[in-house]
């Protein structure tokens, strides 16, 4: 895979001193999902807006396919769609022909295959002679899609695609999302949702305060949230870990008090079973034990409050 877009140092102060994205570098990949994952006004929609040429950033750079966004905007547009947050299409339109307009603002000539094709990928060939107001939200949400896909992007932007939608809705987006990553389109999402980035996103980028704080894969994000701690509190103190409980990984309290083991909740097996045992066979008497886990929200809830502090 290689980087279809790369974004280095981009800065945006607005009109007024606010600085809304204070240095982003990140690659995003041909073909992934990335998730763009932070809290109110950290800078996302700055980030994207920029991106698509409606802001302009004060320094850094970015290219799309290798074309810069300011001094290549042309080309580099033509291979963004942008589905934005809010629904703002004409009720009285029909939907075939928002598609049709779209494809034509960018300068493509009029193609009914390439159209057809969008239509039936979105589950919305049998509606393309319907007015937008006939259809229920989540098929004018598709329209919406649909019309950033009539050009034939290669990157796809969706702001915070289910904002404020139902269960099933934000499910139907989902798989949306997932036949158009099928098809081959890069993907860059907006949302405050932690479970939709674990469902949809091949890697989270968590962005605050207009700098990005971490990005990883989300596979490993769920294997730390896989990640349970068994804290065992002892009778007698220890100095050490003993030696007949050194094929476990076992941190001593500072007092000696106490041993905590972590594990993962996802293995087959998490090996409490085989440590009581050798707790037992080593003779060591527990007063108390208890397990805690970290979750994705946890580490995301840190991430933003230690930024919240600076
Ligand atoms: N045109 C503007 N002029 C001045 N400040 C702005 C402008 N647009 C956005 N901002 C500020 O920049 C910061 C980032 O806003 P942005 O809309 O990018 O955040 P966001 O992460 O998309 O938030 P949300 O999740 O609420 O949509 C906010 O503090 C916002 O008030």
């Amino acid at each position: 895979m290689s980087a279809i877009l790369q974004i280095r140092d981009l800065r945006k102060v607005y009109d007024g001193g606010f600085e809304a994205l204070k240095g982003v570098t990140l690659d995003i990949e041909e073909g992934e999902i990335l998730a763009l994952l932070g809290p109110n006004g950290a800078g996302k929609t700055t980030l994207i807006s920029t991106l698509c040429g409606i802001t302009e950033p004060t320094s850094g750079s970015a290219t799309v396919a290798g074309f810069d966004i300011k001094t290549q905007y042309r080309q580099a547009r033509e291979l963004i769609g942008l589905v934005p947050q809010e629904i703002n299409l004409e009720p009285f339109s029909y939907v075939g022909a928002n598609l049709h307009f779209s494809r034509g603002l960018f300068g493509k000539p009029r193609d009914d295959a390439k159209v057809e094709d969008v239509l039936r990928k979105l589950a919305l060939w049998d509606k393309r002679a319907n007015r937008v107001r006939e259809l229920s939200g989540g098929m004018k949400r598709r329209v919406l899609i649909g019309k950033a896909l009539a050009h034939e992007p290669r990157v796809l932007f969706l702001d915070e695609p289910t904002a404020g939608v139902d269960v099933a809705l934000r499910k139907e987006m989902w798989d949306v999302v997932a036949d158009l990553k099928a098809a081959g389109v890069t993907i860059i999402l907006t949302t405050h949702y932690i479970e939709e980035a674990e469902a949809m996103a091949d890697r989270v980028a968590v962005i605050r305060g207009g700098e990005i704080l971490m990005v990883e894969k989300t596979a490993d994000l769920m294997s730390r949230l896989g990640r349970k701690e068994l804290t065992v509190e002892l009778r007698e103190p220890l100095t050490e870990v003993p030696a007949a409980l050194s094929d476990y990984d076992l941190q001593l309290s500072a007092d000696g008090t106490a041993l905590t083991y972590s594990y993962d909740t996802q293995a087959e097996r998490t090996g409490i079973a085989g440590l009581m045992r050798a707790f037992t066979d080593a003779g060591i008497v527990l007063k108390d034990l208890h397990t805690s886990q970290s979750s994705l929200e946890d580490i995301f809830v840190d991430l933003v409050e230690e930024g919240a502090d600076t």
